[in-house]
């Protein structure tokens, strides 16, 4: 009906309006038509990621098919987020959104505390003007709901940012064990033909294990360096299932160690490990599992995993644990399938002398060392406690005086050994005692019992004795 009243001139007048309404919008677009918000990718705490430029990455990473298609393809790493100068539109409500990876150089200092900050890296939304309130209400909401699950997820695989100072030069253990291992390195980096001949993935498994400041990590910082290879930080104790688990470790970079972190969740292991944590709970597993992934005929693509056991008493009742145990593959994290085992242990004689080359430069010392060596033998120092103890606590502590303090503290050692082991044995004793006197106490309590049952016998039977008489 009422397009009937609207005649050819009419309509055609309106789409003259349309188009001019229309040209005048263009035009207004292209003159002040967008905003910008910008995201940084640094909190102002030092070494602390904005988590809301995290949650952004995130979503943006998530949410584009392209990428994820690309990924499927290639099976390259995921790589969550934008690149630098890379461009995603989004769609909110029919309303286009741009968003863009920037980075720039800090100026002042205000972003500083951060290792390898040469760079700010910040991401902006540039949005159509009209549109602010959408954005800046609903929109940014949106994004960061959407995100933050995926981001949390992603949390269980830190990649870890720090420079690792730890090289095998400086790492204190027994030359010849420290030479089996960067060996074994170097004859996996190199093995990527004899791999693929044999038919077997490129991988490979380490198990570290020790008393914790033994250097089962600057072990891994050592081999990271060595390698040349990125650590990232996975804690199993989050992971649901080896879906996610693989998810996870597609999610890293080629090339990187994968260190992750467990409870004790009581594993098919050998009973070595039972024995061990018999001796102590202090005990603590490390496994490592190097995996490479050839990507590349000419590209050394490699991925290392790195997986790692602790003996947190407290957590080992979690639930993720029965849920991880059920759900992961075994295969992954079985101690047998490691494919070499790395002990390390407390300080020896010759693990101090590299230690004390490490720290104070000296070599030998006639009178101390020897004193070093009769007190090593005598107590457990881990290498950890050795190398804080023989560190100058002042900046006019002498090589002599360190070497000093470390002997006075090997010597509280052996001596709180010693009160520990009379303690236990005490301990040991008085339980003993007291266990006899509770036997011996319930020896007495069957004798009263047997008393009062014979009694009643007796009483019985005299009892029916009489009513006998009676009948
Ligand atoms: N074998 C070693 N060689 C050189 N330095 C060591 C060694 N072991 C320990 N240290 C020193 O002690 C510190 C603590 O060691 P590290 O963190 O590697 O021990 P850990 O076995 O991982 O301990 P935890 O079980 O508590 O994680 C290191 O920063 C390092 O300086
Ligand atoms: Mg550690």
């Amino acid at each position: 009906m009422g397009m009937g009243i609207w005649g050819l001139t009419q309509l055609a007048s309106v789409v003259a309006i349309i188009m001019f309404v229309r040209a005048l919008y263009e035009q207004f677009y292209l003159m002040s038509p967008h905003s910008q918000i910008s995201f940084f990718e640094l909190s102002g705490e030092p070494l602390e990621q904005s988590e809301t430029y995290t949650v952004i990455q995130t979503y943006l990473g998530a949410n584009s098919s392209e990428r994820a298609k690309v990924v499927e393809d290639s099976q390259t790493p995921v790589i969550f987020g934008i690149d630098d100068n890379e461009e995603i539109t989004d769609d909110f409500k029919g309303v286009e959104i741009w968003w863009s990876a920037n980075s720039t150089i800090p100026t002042a200092q205000e972003f500083s505390g951060r290792p390898n900050s040469d760079v700010i890296r910040y991401l902006t939304l540039t949005f159509d003007k009209r549109h602010g309130d959408l954005i800046t209400t609903s929109y940014i909401q949106h994004v960061l709901e959407q995100g933050k699950p995926i981001a949390q997820k992603k949390r269980q695989l830190n990649h870890t940012t720090f420079e690792h100072p730890a090289r095998f030069e400086t790492l204190a253990m027994e030359p010849e064990k420290k030479e089996e291992i960067i060996n074994d390195l170097v004859k996996f980096k190199k093995g990527k033909e004899y791999y693929a001949k044999v038919g077997k993935a490129w991988k490979r498994g380490y198990l570290v294990y020790g008393p914790p400041g033994t250097g089962k990590s600057t072990m891994i910082s050592a081999i990271a360096n060595f390698m040349n290879y990125d650590v990232y930080d996975l804690q199993l104790t989050i992971v649901k299932d080896n879906y996610e688990l693989k998810r996870l470790l597609i999610e890293t970079s080629s090339k990187s160690i994968i260190v992750i972190d467990d409870i004790d969740c009581s594993l098919d292991f050998t009973g070595q490990r039972m024995k061990k944590k018999e001796k102590g709970h202090n005990d603590e597993e490390k496994d490592i599992l190097f995996k490479k992934s050839e990507e590349d005929e000419d590209k050394d693509e490699e991925e290392e995993i790195n997986k790692r056991k602790v003996t947190h008493s407290g957590l080992k009742d979690h639930n993720f644990t029965t849920n991880f145990v059920d759900k992961l593959d075994p295969a992954l994290i079985r101690r047998g399938r490691m494919d070499m085992h790395i002990e390390m242990s407390y300080c020896s004689y010759q693990v101090f002398k590299m230690l004390a080359k490490n720290y104070l430069d000296v070599e030998s010392h006639d009178d101390l060392f020897p004193i070093i060596e009769k007190l090593l033998g005598e107590t457990n120092m881990t290498p950890a406690d050795v190398a804080e103890n023989l560190m100058p606590k002042t900046i006019i502590e002498d090589v002599e005086t360190c070497v000093k303090n470390l002997i006075q503290s090997l010597e509280i050692s052996k001596k709180k050994e010693k009160e520990d082991a009379k303690k236990k044995t005490e301990k040991a004793q008085l339980k003993a005692d007291k266990d006899k006197q509770q036997l011996a106490q319930e020896d007495e309590k069957v004798e009263e019992a047997t008393e009062i049952f014979e009694e009643k016998v007796e009483e019985a039977s005299e009892k029916y004795e009489e009513d006998f008489l009676i009948i």
